[in-house]
């Protein structure tokens, strides 16, 4: 191990020649934002943000040639850890490898300081910054005299937002603090997961997103509209950081289960790449959240005054299908095909076909379809140690036939096909799936979309789920319908009645869309489920027991598939890393959960899960021969942990 310096010109100086007040007072700069190349000497090439004001700064910069602000002042800062494989030298992600030499020969990046470097979020300290930082940075008299550690800055703000009782106001305040101080809105995120994931994701992000226009104070994430057709590579190279390693991106057409919620989607590719920096550890730089908005079909938003999206209906066909090519075509070109693309909350008809077209040419997964499936069968594993049977011996019932619900039955039929040997065709068998319109059945083949078509087995009609369990007694139930409370009580009883230990599944989000409750779960079934649900749900008192529920979401598994896509510098997903992730997840529940009735571990170890899922990730990517970072590390878990960003304040030398 070695770590890098390199050195920051801080240009604060001239920013304050350079910068005058306009009529109204307000302080202003004459300069304009430019992008600038800055080469190292050694040759790994970074682009950065520089002012034209500062244009002989750039300049050298751009030779390689490190800049000292007019006052001669400049800071060095320590960048994340790099490790050394096989000689070379390789960043924590396996890019710009450079020889041990090259590393030690700074390179130049501009860096506000003064009163920006307190606005710029990244930098940041809040009261952290040191008397020495406070007298090299110009800070001096922009903060009171007192410097407070990051811990007591992680106990103040976590003693403030406790202090709102209702979530979306929680909500409101973590954002507001990714947006003022990054690192400190990590260090809370991390050492507070289960309290705080409910609130920046499922289910507050849902509410934040039915109200994201009237909650809307500063942008995140990009958002590329119909507008900006013809021009999706000039709207990429205006993101301020290039690179990019994952990119979560969604069309607000189908939210969780809240439905269509057009451009106010965008709460959940910046809640879903939160957790990809908190829980998989990819730098918050890495991560760029998008919306691509191609109008909305909710009339109620298409009338609200605060609505922030394209007041249209949806695009469709040709003209979607090109704004889609686009952008995916232009991702490539600014980002290289080693950029992993994350499908988000897309509605099922194009969910299935963006990612049958583009897996084949770009490192894409359908976080819905594929990342749900492997949570999900991770939990079922796991639980057969407390139902009894292999998963051969079980029968599957779905309520709901979209893209969770398939996706989930048909990486069952894989797992289960590898175990046995049988025929995938056989093993879809033991797996019935009930849509709107009743089981699917071989009666309803003709008129079915293509993802169910696989699901029609032999079967008279059936209409309701309650006649669908009574018919095909299943051994595991699951809700994937983003339909709230269609497990009823007579639904659950008979579970109960069929099984010993019914296991059921509630994974539509957020909470008003669960299927059932835990409490119902426990209640009618007395006692018996093993539950476990999409959104969280508190402990449950019965007859003065108390019973725990796990949270099958896909959040165990996205951040440390991601991971091991990412330092494998893999260039394709494939089904085996799926089940790979799956089998990591699922070894990781210990017998102290399992006695807690648990199907997952708890996510308060959700980083060191995440490494062992990156881990095993990986090494299917090697197996595959997929992956572009060679050689390959010899340990991949400790690879994965040393790749992983903490919120640590940094020192500014
Ligand atoms: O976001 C979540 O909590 C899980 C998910 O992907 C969805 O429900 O669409
Ligand atoms: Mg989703």
């Amino acid at each position: 191990m070695l770590s890098l310096q390199r050195s920051s010109t801080f240009l604060a100086r001239e920013q304050r020649l350079s910068s005058y007040r306009d009529l109204t007072g307000t302080y202003r700069s004459k300069r304009r934002d430019v992008s600038v190349s800055v080469r190292s000497s050694g040759g790994g090439e970074r682009t950065t943000r520089a002012s034209a004001s500062a244009s002989a700064s750039a300049a050298a910069a751009a030779r390689g040639i490190v800049m000292e602000s007019t006052n001669g002042s400049v800071i060095k800062e320590v960048v994340d850890r790099k490790s050394t494989v096989g000689g070379g030298v390789q960043d924590a992600y396996g890019e710009d490898r450079a020889t041990e030499e090259q590393l030690v020969t700074p390179w130049s990046v501009t860096v506000a300081s003064g009163y920006s470097l307190l606005r710029d979020p990244h930098h940041n300290k809040g009261l952290g910054f040191t008397e020495k930082e406070r007298d090299a940075h110009y800070l001096r008299g922009l903060l009171p005299p007192v410097v407070a550690t990051q811990e007591l800055q992680e106990r103040k703000a976590m003693h403030n937002l406790r202090q709102y009782e209702v979530p979306l106001q929680r909500y409101m305040a973590m954002m507001d603090l990714q947006e003022t101080n990054e690192r400190l809105f990590y260090k809370l995120l991390i050492d507070h997961v289960e309290e705080l994931l409910p609130i920046v994701y499922t289910p507050t992000v849902g509410e934040a997103c039915q109200k994201y226009g009237s909650i809307f104070k500063r942008p995140q994430g990009l958002y590329i509209s119909l507008k900006e057709k013809g021009k999706i590579l000039e709207v990429l190279k205006n993101w301020p950081e290039k690179k990019v390693q994952v990119i979560v991106v969604t069309d607000g057409e189908r939210i969780l289960g809240l439905g269509d919620l057009g451009c106010q989607g965008m709460g959940i590719p910046v809640g879903k790449l939160s957790l990809y920096t908190a829980l998989g550890g990819l730098r918050p730089s890495a991560c760029l959240p998008i919306t691509i908005d191609v109008g909305t079909n909710n009339e109620k938003l298409l009338k609200d005054e605060f609505y922030i999206g394209l007041r249209q209906r949806r695009a469709r066909g040709q003209e979607y299908a090109e704004l889609l090519e686009e952008f995916m075509s232009a991702v490539k070109q600014n980002y290289g095909e080693k950029v992993l693309i994350q499908f988000e909350d897309f509605a099922n008809h194009n969910a299935f076909e963006l990612l049958e077209k583009y897996s084949k040419t770009h490192l894409v997964f359908n976080d819905d379809i594929q990342g749900t499936a492997s949570v999900v069968l991770a939990g079922i594993v796991a639980a057969l140690k407390l139902v009894g049977g292999s998963l051969a011996d079980q029968r599957f019932l779905f309520l709901g036939a979209g893209e969770a619900g398939t996706g989930i039955a048909e990486l069952i039929a894989l797992e289960m096909s590898k175990q046995t040997n049988a025929p995938l065709e056989e093993c879809r068998k033991k797996i019935w799936l009930v849509d709107s319109k009743g089981l699917i059945v071989s009666s309803r083949v003709e008129s079915l979309q293509h993802f169910k078509k696989p699901w029609a087995h032999e079967h008279e009609p059936v209409k309701t789920l309650l006649e669908a369990v009574q018919a095909i007694k299943p051994t595991v139930l699951i809700g994937s319908s983003g339909v709230g409370q269609t497990f009823t009580k007579e639904v659950v009883e008979t579970m109960a009645s069929l099984n010993k230990k019914p296991l059921i599944l509630s994974l539509s989000n957020p909470t008003s869309q669960s299927e059932c409750t835990a409490e119902q779960a426990y209640t009618w079934s007395e006692g018996r489920a093993i539950f476990a649900s999409g959104s969280p749900f508190g402990p449950v008192e019965i007859n003065r027991k108390t019973f725990l529920s796990g949270q099958a979401n896909n959040a165990y598994i996205f951040p440390g598939l991601g991971l091991g896509l990412i330092m494998s510098g893999a260039i394709r997903v494939h089904d085996d890393m799926l089940l790979a992730a799956s089998e990591a997840l699922a070894s990781q529940v210990a017998q102290e959960n399992f006695d807690a009735g648990l199907i997952y571990p708890p996510f308060t170890n959700i980083r060191k899960i995440s490494a062992k899922i990156a881990a095993k990730v990986a090494e299917k990517v090697y197996d595959l021969g997929l992956a572009s970072h060679l050689p390959r590390p010899e340990n991949l878990e400790k690879f994965a942990e040393s790749c992983m960003y903490t919120p640590i304040y940094r020192n500014y030398r």
